[in-house]
């Protein structure tokens, strides 16, 4: 759990933090959005401490920041940067074995986890081990940097745009696969992303910052159904947000019963978000849809439950 109090800081005088206050549960994911500038890099970068705060408080599973010197700080935080940062004369496998060599792990385990962690990501351990950065799609690049950083489990990660620069169909995929680990694994994590739709889907809670402070800290949901200010109604897109609601909800949660038969034609699984049912019935034309789990139909999923979830006032 990360518990941070009164945080400032100033570079030569302007102003880039100004007295935030937030909390990270253990296992929880929080964004952190705003505009360029507002002061997101500086937060993550005095959570680990690459920064010194001029004021305030940084507690990590109940202790004090400074009472942590910096290297331990760092070996228990996973860092994920833009632009990935791996280190080019290094191979994979010793990229993603930095700090389990740094806390001394015996060589057998070392190479375990790093087995397990390319597998996790989609990389062929044999195929991929030995290569070097330069070797690797830009894509493949970043799924190591995130590799690295959790390599020695560490109890919180703080990612900087890390499927930033990436093409959408490859980000997507890091994305889902994020959050297949986050389900099987737990993630606490901090994620600064300028993506207002990856906030959405990572995150448990974004923080929208503007000028070094939070001006509005909830769920998704509740920030799209009630932002407080003019800038978080800007920022967070309220033109289509009922759209956005839809895809925080999975089909499984308004699937009705329905005789076991063979699936249909058109079809929709307990997984998929309403938004892929709501696209999925509009372009249908239809009133209900098969929810379908390998090949037997196991519900049904009516357009009215979904036109009403995403309704203003919809609990
Ligand atoms: N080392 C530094 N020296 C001087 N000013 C800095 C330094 N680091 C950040 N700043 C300033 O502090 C403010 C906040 O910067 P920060 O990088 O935290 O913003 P950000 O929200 O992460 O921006 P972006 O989304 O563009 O990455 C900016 O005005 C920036 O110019």
């Amino acid at each position: 759990m990360i518990r941070v109090s009164g945080l400032r800081k100033s570079f030569e005088g302007v102003t880039a933090v100004e007295g935030l206050d937030f909390e990270v549960a253990h296992g929880e994911v929080l964004a952190l959005v705003g505009t360029s500038g507002c002061g997101k890099s500086t937060t993550l970068r005095m959570l680990n401490r690459l920064i010194e705060p001029d004021a305030g408080r940084i507690e990590i599973d109940g202790r004090d920041a400074r009472d942590v010197s910096p290297d331990a700080l760092r070996r228990g935080i996973g860092y994920v940067i833009q632009g990935v940062g791996l280190f080019p004369h290094w191979t994979v496998a010793q990229n993603i074995g930095t700090v389990p060599r740094l806390l001394r792990w015996d060589k057998a385990r070392v190479r375990a986890r790093i087995e397990e962690l390319l597998e996790l990501f989609g990389l062929d351990p044999a195929d991929y081990a030995d290569k070097y950065p330069a070797e690797l799609s830009g894509g493949q690049q970043q799924r190591v940097g995130v590799a690295r950083a959790m390599a020695a489990e560490p109890a919180m990660l703080l990612m900087d745009e890390p499927f930033g620069a990436l093409d959408p169909v490859t980000r997507g995929r890091l994305q889902d696969e994020f959050t297949a680990i986050r389900r099987r694994r737990g993630i606490t994590a901090i994620l600064v992303t300028h993506d207002m739709d990856e906030a959405f889907r990572l995150a448990d809670r974004i923080a929208v910052m503007d000028a070094g402070q939070i001006l509005q800290i909830d769920t998704p949901e509740r920030l799209l159904r009630g932002p407080r200010e003019g800038f978080v109604r800007q920022f967070v897109g309220l033109d289509d947000r009922a759209l956005r609601i839809l895809s925080l909800h999975r089909v499984r949660e308004l699937s009705r019963p329905a005789a076991d038969a063979p699936a249909p034609s058109q079809w929709v699984s307990p997984d998929d978000t309403l938004r892929e049912a709501a696209s999925r019935l509009i372009w249908e034309a239809g009133d209900s849809l098969a929810v379908v789990e390998e090949g037997r139909v196991t519900g049904e999923i009516r357009a009215e439950d979904i036109w009403r979830t995403g309704a203003r006032g919809a609990p």
